[in-house]
């Protein structure tokens, strides 16, 4: 019956009909179809454009948001050293934690930088754009880019001859290897490697520092850690990146005579630190009444690191590029044997978790709530214990800053930042 309907008795009949039909139709369509390019529209033109902050980690690497005479001005003048003297530094990662404090000391002593983030979303972002007005307060341009972006990184080096590139950009933390693996071979070996390619080929070629790991000495029981310990056991596959990164250096330096030093950093702390550290979300936790997990070792004891505070090493990382002899290649070849140096930078007293729990409550005079719980299989070691005789024969390194005098300046630091935060909406 209802085909029969549908289907036209005679062609004069229906005509009519079907054209009527057809005109209401196309209507119903064209208001259909405007409204949906009113809604279209609308939206975008309210989008945010893709170089406002709110769109930052969709960004990918080949975003191209540098170039043209003003930003290569800026880079220019960021890069010029107050001395003759001076260095023209390469900072990566410099809106991460050590990155910016070495960026400022660097530049408050008259060398001159040029800083390098991808403002990755790993932690707060707001934290990193903070470090960045820092930065900038303090004279020091930090490009957004990332150290995967090869045609950006020969950019910089068209722009600026750098005598030094301090490499800190990296994937940090133990834990959250287990979570996002690749983005530890991304930074940390990848990036790395680019890095290194547009090193050797810059003539003249940089000499080069880099954040290494105490991770790397894995589950090696041989204490103190010292720079001719194993470290073939790494214990997370950021500590296993981290080893690579020695590798490859040692392979940039061997076949085209780049000057290489690697430091091994141990558990660095202090203000503008990193909220995925144990020190930093333990502060946290304790001022907003949640319980903290204190790991302890199979054998019951506690899990112990040798925490060192941010100003110790920076010290450390400024001795390292002073120290450093000049790349012996140019251009992609190799002209001579380079300087290779792998440097421990620790505190040399390795506190239990559970005391720096109890200077935490200490200082900022509230009890924590507490419970203690088995060393997860997530990657962490049960201790380290830095052996820093070389780096102070070689760099003069010589901490002298103890953890509760860090914690200190640390906790002191969180309370005015986070009231700030919250005042500037953060
Ligand atoms: O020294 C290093 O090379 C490394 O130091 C830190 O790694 P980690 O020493 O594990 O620092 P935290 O994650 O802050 O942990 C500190 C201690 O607290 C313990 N912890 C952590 C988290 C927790 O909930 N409870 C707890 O007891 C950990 O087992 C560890 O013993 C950094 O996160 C790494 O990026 C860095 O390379």
């Amino acid at each position: 019956m209802l085909h029969q309907e549908n289907i036209p008795s005679t062609p004069g009949k229906s005509k009519p009909e079907k054209s009527h039909n057809y005109g209401f139709r196309s209507k119903v369509l064209t208001f259909w179809s405007f409204l949906f390019l009113l809604v279209f529209l609308f939206f975008f033109l309210i989008s945010p454009s893709p170089y406002t902050p709110s769109r930052r980690n969709l960004k990918t690497p080949s975003s191209p948001s540098y170039g043209g005479p003003q930003w290569e001005k800026q880079v220019r003048k960021s890069a010029r050293p107050h001395s003759l003297s001076g260095l023209t530094v390469l900072v990566t990662g410099a809106a991460g934690f050590v990155g910016s404090h070495v960026s400022v000391s660097l530049k408050k002593r008259g060398d001159g930088v040029v800083g390098l983030d991808n403002f990755n979303s790993y932690y707060e972002t707001s934290l990193k754009w903070a470090r960045k007005g820092l930065l900038e307060r303090a004279g020091v341009y930090v490009i957004d880019g990332d150290i995967n972006d090869k045609s950006l990184l020969d950019k910089i080096f068209d722009v600026v001859v750098f005598t030094h590139v301090m490499h800190l950009a990296a994937q940090a933390g133990v834990r959250y290897a287990m979570l996002n693996p690749n983005s530890y071979v991304q930074s940390n070996i990848a990036g790395f490697v680019n890095l290194l390619e547009t090193c050797k080929s810059s003539d003249p070629q940089p000499a080069i520092v880099w954040a290494s790991s105490s991770s790397v000495y894995g589950i090696n029981t041989k204490v103190p850690f010292s720079e001719e310990d194993r470290t073939d056991q790494p214990a997370s596959l950021y500590a296993a990146t981290k080893k690579a990164g020695e590798e490859i250096a040692h392979t940039y330096n061997h076949i085209y005579g780049l000057s290489i030093t690697g430091l091994r950093f141990f558990t660095v702390y202090g203000p503008w630190g990193r909220p995925d550290m144990a020190y930093f979300f333990f502060t946290r936790d304790i001022l907003r009444g949640k319980t903290i997990s204190i790991y302890e070792s199979p054998d019951k004891g506690s899990v112990a690191r040798d925490f060192t505070y941010i100003d110790d090493i920076v010290k450390g990382c400024l001795a390292a590029l002073d120290t450093a002899q000049k790349s012996t290649g140019s251009g992609g070849k190799k002209r001579g044997p380079a300087q290779f140096r792998i440097f421990n930078l620790g505190n040399t007293s390795p506190v239990p978790v559970s005391r720096l729990v109890s200077l935490l409550e200490k200082i900022l005079k509230v009890k924590a709530k507490k419970k203690v719980s088995p060393l997860p299989r997530n990657g962490d070691v049960e201790f380290t214990h830095a052996n820093i005789s070389l780096a102070q024969r070689e760099l003069g390194y010589k901490p002298n800053t103890d953890l509760e005098t860090g914690l200190k300046k640390f906790v002191k630091w969180y309370l005015s930042y986070y009231s700030d935060s919250r005042k500037n909406n953060f």
